[in-house]
């Protein structure tokens, strides 16, 4: 009988995977990819049957056939701007997701990886609230030049899950509230929702504070300098900024506890760099109010940097005055994809095309 919901989450060095029955987490795992592993694939698209073998290899261990599945959920990627939602996952979403319309991730493989495991079973596919998530007002998307315009790639889905797992705890619907939202992890989004839409964040890859492995905003003229300095490639300038960026490129290590013990042995090169990661994504949260011309119900913490009471400690000490501020660590996206496929599969919502909606 058909019942379980698959959900695959792609990461840049492992696939989270999960089963649901309804909204039940059943099981679910950390499946590791070694770097060598992933080293010979020129893009990461180019993972897909890789990733999806293993995948389906956790099912056989799990002693779960595909035949027993019901719906096939991916984290989706960096699409064609679209609104928040489910989306079914069509053919013409693959092909943005294989030549990464907006750019490679990780999360681009998570539609890929569901539609084909889907396909062979005839069943649907879908991916929820994309990375590509843009509900930006039109003054958000000018920059200070129009051949470049300000982009919307955030980390919606756990952004729109803590937003509304809050909005719930205080009797209200998220479409009531402003709330300022700091996704604090590998990278960073700093989000205003306004009546519960995401109408300006950072771009996670490319600006805003910098992150335990990304450099955030740099300054844009040293930054064309060294791109034509013929020091670097553009490979090897896009690693540095994403991937040998923000803690790893001042210390070494993309581990916020890691810093934390550096701090306590009196390094004092970890303090500064500690504080000033704080003092940034402090920064973020000030433009946010900002945006939402200070009507600020709550301003929520939440990546696995929220782990860590130094970290939220300095923030706070910063946007305190702003509104009261709420901590949940860690993110809830297999639930937040379970949940949304199930909304679909029960009837209760209609998932979106995304042909129609770009
Ligand atoms: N349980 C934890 N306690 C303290 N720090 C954590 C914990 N889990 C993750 N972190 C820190 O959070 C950062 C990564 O955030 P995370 O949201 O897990 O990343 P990703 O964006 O890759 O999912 C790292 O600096 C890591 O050290
Ligand atoms: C591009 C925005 C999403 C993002 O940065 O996700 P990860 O932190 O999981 O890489």
């Amino acid at each position: 009988m058909r019942r379980f919901i698959l959900v695959i989450n792609p990461g840049s060095t492992s696939t989270k995977v999960a089963l649901f029955e309804g909204i039940t987490n059943l099981k679910q795992k950390n499946l590791i990819h070694f770097a060598n592993d992933l080293l010979k694939y020129n893009k990461i698209s180019e993972q897909y049957e890789y990733r999806e073998n293993t995948v389906l290899s956790w099912l056989k261990e799990e002693g779960i056939e595909t035949s027993e599945l019901v719906a096939v959920v991916g984290r989706g990627g960096l699409l064609k701007p679209v609104p928040s939602g489910v989306y079914e996952v069509t053919d013409a979403m693959i092909e943005d997701l294989k030549v990464g319309i907006q750019g490679e991730h990780a999360s681009n493989l998570g539609g890929i990886i569901a539609k084909s495991i889907a396909d062979n079973e005839g069943i649907d596919a879908y991916i929820v609230d994309p990375v590509a998530v843009d509900e930006f007002e039109e003054i958000a998307r000018i920059s200070g030049h129009p051949e470049l315009p300000r982009r919307s790639l955030v980390h919606a889905l756990n952004i729109r899950a803590v937003a509304r797992r809050i909005a719930k705890s205080i009797g209200k619907n998220l479409d009531e509230m402003n709330f300022i939202v700091a996704h604090i992890g590998g990278g960073i989004s700093v989000a205003a929702l306004k009546l519960g839409r995401i109408v300006d964040v950072n771009n996670a890859n490319e600006g805003g504070p910098f992150s335990p492995e990304r450099a955030g905003g740099v300054p844009v003229g040293d930054l064309i300098n060294l791109a034509f300095s013929g020091k670097y490639t553009y490979g090897e300038l896009k690693k540095k900024l994403v991937g040998q960026g923000g803690l790893v490129g001042y210390l070494g290590t993309n581990d916020i506890r890691e810093v934390a013990a550096m701090i306590e042995n009196g390094d004092e090169k970890a303090k500064l760099i500690m504080q000033s990661m704080a003092y940034q994504i402090a920064k973020e949260i000030g433009a946010c109010a900002a945006v939402l011309s200070g009507r600020v119900d709550r301003i929520i913490l939440t990546g696995g940097l929220a782990y860590s009471k130094m970290i939220t400690d300095l923030i706070k000490n910063r946007v305190y005055f702003i509104a009261p501020i709420e901590i949940i660590p860690g993110e809830d996206e297999m639930q937040a994809l379970a949940e949304g496929a199930f909304r679909v599969v029960n009837g209760e919502e209609k998932a979106k095309i995304y042909e129609e909606e770009v």
